[in-house]
């Protein structure tokens, strides 16, 4: 129930507004993978996925789904799903028959049509909910009932549209494992749009960053963090160390040396790396940049701290252990792993 998903130069500008929404934008999605798209409010992701569910028109570029251009394929045929961040169930149905619409639409008997939402209901962990009303339901109950609805229509590709931003962190976990359990039973293919990096990474196999309607990297979750394809995906993905400095013959060299950048033109060129890679101490093995300075500040992240040292003329992020030792004002020796420092251009 699966189908390569393949976007070609999707173009679309609305007529209120003066810029393009979507700009030439190419993005293949393997049958039965999930891809993340990540991108800041007003990039276009919603508009892409409203392009490929057939409920926009672009202006240019093709959607394919299992090699075939649907564009004359009406929304409704394109085996195509949508989840959005707010479940728009029908309240006056019960649960069981708000996932048997698409089915009784489809002029499928009722009583069969019922059976089978029983079955996704329970793909989604709600068997016994059938009878409720949609109002009894929680936030996290609605949209796995709207999961449920999208997946009994058998989507050969299932779009999310941020449909876990307005849940609790511990329900929003218990959403990315039922995916995980969707996608082990079903795998149909998913474009999801998220504003979370972890939540793309948690569930999503490859992230795609939209700005400004474009394309700006692709790949798997760990290159998204460890290997952008530029500068501003790196800020995308939450990098917080860049270092300027210049490219001269697969060199990259900057305030914190030479690092190889093989494949990279000569030129201005950025060492980017993450602060979640940044090691206190010197650092052992010889592919190590180090860093000496002085720690500028620090805050709570989470369960960790960050701290900025300041180095020369540079700043560095660090995460570090909540017990860590260091405050404002000490000296501190920082390492990072060569491998794990990456050179994009500009
Ligand atoms: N129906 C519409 N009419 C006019 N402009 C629109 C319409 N839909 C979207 N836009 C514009 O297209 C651009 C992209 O919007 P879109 O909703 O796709 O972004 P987004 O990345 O999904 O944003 P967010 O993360 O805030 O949901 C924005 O500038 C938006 O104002």
């Amino acid at each position: 129930m699966s189908a390569d998903l393949v976007l070609s130069g999707l173009t679309k500008t609305f007529s209120a507004s003066p810029t393009a929404a979507l700009d030439d934008l190419t993005l293949a999605v393997a049958a039965g993978t999930c891809t993340a798209v990540l991108g800041p409010s007003g990039s276009g992701k919603s508009t892409l996925l409203r392009v490929i569910a057939g409920l926009e028109t672009p202006d240019r570029g093709t959607v394919s789904i299992a090699g075939r251009d649907v564009a004359s394929v009406p929304a409704e045929r394109r085996g195509v799903g949508m989840v959005f961040q707010r479940s728009l169930l029908f309240p006056h149905l019960s649960v069981r028959d708000n996932v048997a619409f698409s089915d009784r639409v489809a002029g499928m008997p009722r009583a069969r049509a019922r059976e089978r939402a029983e079955r996704y209901l329970d793909t989604v962990r709600l068997s016994g909910y059938g009878s409720r009303r949609v109002g009894e339901l929680s936030g996290g109950q609605e949209q796995r009932v709207a999961i449920a609805r999208a997946l009994a229509a058998e989507p050969a590709v299932l779009l999310l549209d941020e449909p876990f931003s307005a849940l609790d962190p511990a329900l929003r976990a218990d959403m990315h494992d039922l995916l995980e359990a969707v996608r082990a039973d079903l795998a149909p293919t998913i474009l999801l749009v998220t504003h979370d990096r972890d939540e793309a990474a948690r569930v999503a196999d490859r992230i795609a960053l939209v700005e400004h309607g474009r394309l700006l990297h692709e790949g798997t979750v760990a290159d998204a963090y460890r290997r952008p394809g530029s500068l501003r995906a790196a800020e995308l993905m939450g990098g917080r160390n860049a270092v300027p400095g210049e490219v001269v013959g697969g060199i990259h060299r900057s305030a914190l040396g030479a690092v190889a950048a093989t494949g990279v033109a000569d030129g201005p060129a950025t060492l980017v790396f993450r602060q979640e890679d940044v090691r206190v101490g010197e650092g052992t093995d010889a592919g190590s940049l180090r860093i000496a300075g002085t720690v500028r500040s620090r805050r709570l992240v989470g369960a960790r701290s960050e701290i900025t040292v300041d180095a020369g003329a540079l700043e560095v992020h660090a995460e570090v252990a909540s017990v860590s030792a260091l405050r404002p004002g000490d000296e501190v020796a920082l390492s990072v792993p060569e491998a794990l420092a990456h050179v994009v251009v500009g």
